[in-house]
């Protein structure tokens, strides 16, 4: 099987690393497609950046139809575009926060999320509200890092994230950790043996979760909201949309 992993940022680097993980995870068969959009921001880290996300997620996502792709991941812990992605395709689209959530709730019964920057929290805190994953999850911590430092000044952010996930063992009564962002899939094995408890990271739990779907079957369903769009115009830079 194809899964298409997208970053939604438009970091090379960080696809690549999220790419690599995924890969690693994968069963064999599974072949890994790590893309990202051709423009948007070099980095999610607010509300006005996911937005402008989200639009490169679909047209990667209308690519990977085009290729006829398995499943689909998106790598951004906001899971920018997730409902309207499900719509262009009858394939999984996993959300890796979604996925963590998943996740650290079949290990634990309560965890916490670290993530970059504290104003991503609500970001986190609005996802938890929207799974159902609420009362599972006792505090949303932030190593207080910018998403690039993951690529640009890995050593300090590594003890950064470390730092805060200690914190939330000792403080938060918790059993495991969620790690909140896709740059983050390369550190899950330091975190965990630095920290001493269990360690999510959305990218590779959704790669698995994409495999347990497509092996049982199952996809996206095409009733009710998420059936495909409605056919309609669409016009300036969002006319190739049109009729879709
Ligand atoms: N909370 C986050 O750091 N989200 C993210 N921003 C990105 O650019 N990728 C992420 O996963």
């Amino acid at each position: 099987m194809q899964i298409r992993v997208i970053n939604p940022n438009t970091t090379l680097a960080m696809t690549t690393k999220i790419g690599a993980a995924a890969q690693r995870i994968a069963a064999p068969g599974t072949d890994v497609v790590a893309t990202q959009p051709a423009s948007g921001p070099v980095s999610i880290e607010s509300h006005f950046d996911e937005a402008i996300s989200a639009v490169g997620v679909l047209e990667e996502v209308l690519a990977g139809e085009r290729d006829g792709v398995d499943a689909y991941v998106i790598a951004c812990f906001g899971d920018p575009g997730l409902l309207a992605a499900r719509e262009l395709t009858r394939a999984p689209v996993i959300g890796i926060a979604e996925a963590a959530f998943h996740m650290a709730a079949l290990i634990s019964t309560r965890f916490s999320i670290v993530t970059t920057l504290g104003r991503t929290g609500i970001i986190a805190e609005h996802l938890l509200e929207q799974y159902g994953f609420r009362h599972h999850c006792r505090r949303v911590r932030a190593a207080e890092i910018p998403v690039l430092d993951l690529e640009e000044n890995g050593e300090m952010a590594l003890n950064r994230i470390i730092d805060e996930c200690r914190r939330a063992r000792d403080e938060d009564n918790i059993g495991a950790i969620v790690l909140g962002c896709g740059g983050m899939a390369d550190l899950t094995g330091e975190i965990s043996r630095a920290v001493g408890l269990p360690v999510i990271e959305g990218v590779t739990a959704a790669v698995k979760l994409a495999e347990a779907v497509v092996g049982l079957g199952l996809g996206t369903s095409k009733q009710g909201d998420l059936a495909f769009p409605r056919p309609k115009a669409f016009t300036g830079q969002f006319e190739h949309f049109s009729g879709l």
